[in-house]
Formats: structure tokens, C-alpha cells, sequence
């Protein structure tokens, strides 16, 4: 049995001032013990899909189950079976951390889960947080309790929906260590990010949307190796010439030129040098998860139009 099991679904969203189509007909399954990615940018329908399987929204069409229970007729067994860390910090400050988890493994109906609670705050670096109150707490640390309250109930699938935006490099490290023990325990794991090495190296297995569809799906080392090429990557501050730029990606004065061959190297070489730029800490290397992502998103195209504008 799967984890997680998306059939087919759509959803369209209907305004005072049209409709639009954010999900096409996505099917996929998550197994159980896997830690995958669904990758995709902006407006892809990664949260819309979440929300579905979270029971917070519902698909226009098709069906989500978690461990094999309906998300819709059977919600409060498959909700059980989720934790889910959201993007937005919501708490009642009034509470303190301690409680906030007490009070959360309540709702889910889970009695003396004092030691599991107290493994959740160190494992999280939050032990000498326990006692304060919501309020009282950082950014970073309020996220901490987020993720400690997805997993009071210790649930076989977590979904974790963009967990590291804007957090620092010492929550991310803490974060993934504990997530990647309970992934190498056995749980699911079901990650949307937009930093693309995060999911290169935890990911097993990787699902890309685009414009509401499934535009891959493949095991991550299948999609570097089926598409991976040479990278040549440089700093400059001069212009490109347009057949560099072309097949360029440039972020501030880092030039990344994709290459198919060593001949083709040598090639965007001698146009650089034909044009007098100046380059420097040139390297090459191979093609990462974000050369692919951007290969495959540009490769999809506008996959179909959507039927209305919500605007
Ligand atoms: N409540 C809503 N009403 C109308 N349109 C919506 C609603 N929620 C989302 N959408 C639209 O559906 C599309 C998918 O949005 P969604 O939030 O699922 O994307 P996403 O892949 O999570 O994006 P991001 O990476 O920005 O979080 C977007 O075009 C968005 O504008």
C-alpha cells in the first residue's frame, strides 16, 4: 500500500471574476518509507496539492488517500496519519511550548507522550525552550515547534511544504538530521522546496510540476543522468557575448553555460576570449538539480492554457 496516493486530481478555483484550473490530473504515488520531492515553480499547484491532501481544500476531481484512507470520506484516519508542517507560523501565544505539544497530542488522541515530546524538543534544540511562551519565542524557534507539533503523534507520512524558507543554516542542519533519521525509521516523507540542492541530496524521489501538471517523475539520480551535461561556470563583470548568453544561466557575476561536450567547452572559451572577457574562477562540472529543473521546465513549455484568468 502506498503512503500517499494522488488519482487524478484537479482542481479549479472559481471567482467573481472567472475560473482557473491550478491542478490538471495529477497522479502519483508516495511509498511508504520514500522521501520524495515535488518540485515546481511559483503558481505550480504544489501547495494547492497539499492543501488537498491535507483535508483543507477540496479537488474539483479525483481522489487522495494517506496510508490507505480516503482524505475526504475517511479524513480523521488519514489526517492521523499526516504531519504536516505548514508554511505559516499560526500558534496561540498564550501557551508555552511544552503545553502548545501537549495540548497538540491531545487532538490527536495520544496519552502519556511526555518522553516523546521531550526527544522532539532536543532532537529539535528547543529542551531549554520548553517553558516559554509562544510569544517569547524567535522565528526560527517558533518554526522549531511547528515541525515538533507535526510529529507529536509520530504520523508514517510528514509533509513538509517549503520548511527552510528564510530559515538559518543551523535550523536547516538540525531539521534535516531529524527528518532524515524519521525517514531512515520509516516514514514517508513528502518535501516541496524551492532550494533545489536541498532536494538533490535528500530526495529519493523527485516529482516536478508545472502549470497544474505532472511534468516529471523520476528517481532523483535518473533525472541528473538522464539529462546531466557539462557545466562551465566563471565570474565575470563584463558583458557576454549573445552565443554565451544564450545558454547561460547568470546570477549576479556567476556565469553557468551549459555544455554538451568538451568540444562545445572549448568553443564558448574561445568566444569569451575572441570578445576580450575577463573570467574568473573558472570551473567545470556537472550538471546539478537546478540546470535540470530549469531544462525541464523550459522543455515543457506552456503545457496547456489554463480555461479562465482569476486575476
Ligand atoms: N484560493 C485561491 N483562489 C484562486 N486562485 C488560487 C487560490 N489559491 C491558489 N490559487 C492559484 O492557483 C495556482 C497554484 O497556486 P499554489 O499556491 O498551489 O502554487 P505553488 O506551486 O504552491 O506556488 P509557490 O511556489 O509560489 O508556493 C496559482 O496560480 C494561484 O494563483
Amino acid at each position: 500500500m502506498p503512503a500517499v496516493s494522488f488519482k487524478n486530481i484537479s482542481k479549479t478555483y472559481t471567482g467573481a471574476r472567472g475560473s482557473f484550473q491550478a491542478l490538471k490530473g495529477v497522479s502519483f504515488d508516495i511509498e511508504a518509507g520514500e522521501f520524495f520531492g515535488l518540485l515546481g515553480p511559483n503558481g505550480a499547484g504544489k501547495t494547492t496539492l497539499i492543501s488537498i491532501l491535507a483535508g483543507l481544500a477540496r479537488a474539483t476531481g479525483g481522489s487522495v488517500t494517506v496510508m490507505g484512507h480516503d482524505v475526504v470520506n475517511d479524513y480523521a484516519a488519514a489526517r492521523k496519519c499526516l504531519g504536516i508542517v505548514p508554511q505559516e507560523l499560526v500558534f496561540d501565544p498564550f501557551f508555552s511550548v511544552r503545553e502548545t505539544l501537549r495540548i497538540q497530542s491531545g487532538y490527536f488522541g495520544v496519552k502519556n507522550n511526555e518522553a516523546w515530546i521531550d526527544e522532539l524538543l532536543q532532537s529539535l534544540g528547543l529542551s531549554d525552550k520548553a517553558n516559554a511562551n509562544m510569544r517569547q519565542l524567535s522565528g526560527g524557534m517558533k518554526r522549531r515547534v511547528l515541525v515538533a507539533q507535526a510529529l507529536v503523534h509520530k504520523p508514517p507520512v510528514i509533509v513538509l511544504d517549503e520548511p527552510t524558507a528564510g530559515v538559518d543554516v543551523e535550523l536547516r542542519q538540525t531539521l534535516w538530521q531529524f527528518v532524515s533519521r524519521l525517514n531512515r525509521e520509516g516514514h514517508a516523507v513528502l518535501l516541496t522546496t524551492h532550494y533545489l540542492e536541498e532536494a538533490e541530496a535528500l530526495c529519493g524521489r523527485i516529482g516536478m510540476l508545472k502549470q497544474g501538471q505532472l511534468v516529471a517523475l523520476d528517481r532523483t539520480s535518473a533525472l541528473l543522468a538522464g539529462r546531466a551535461s557539462t557545466m562551465l561556470r566563471f565570474k565575470t563583470d563584463a558583458a557576454l557575448p549573445p552565443a554565451v548568453a544564450a545558454v547561460a544561466r547568470v546570477t549576479g557575476r556567476i556565469v553557468q553555460a551549459k555544455a554538451h561536450d568538451a568540444a562545445e567547452v572549448e568553443h564558448l572559451l574561445a568566444l569569451l576570449r575572441a570578445e576580450g572577457v575577463k573570467v574568473e574562477d573558472l570551473e567545470i562540472g556537472r550538471a546539478d538539480l537546478e540546470d535540470v529543473f530549469l531544462e525541464i521546465m523550459n522543455a515543457a513549455g506552456s503545457v496547456s492554457a489554463p480555461t479562465g484568468s482569476a486575476a
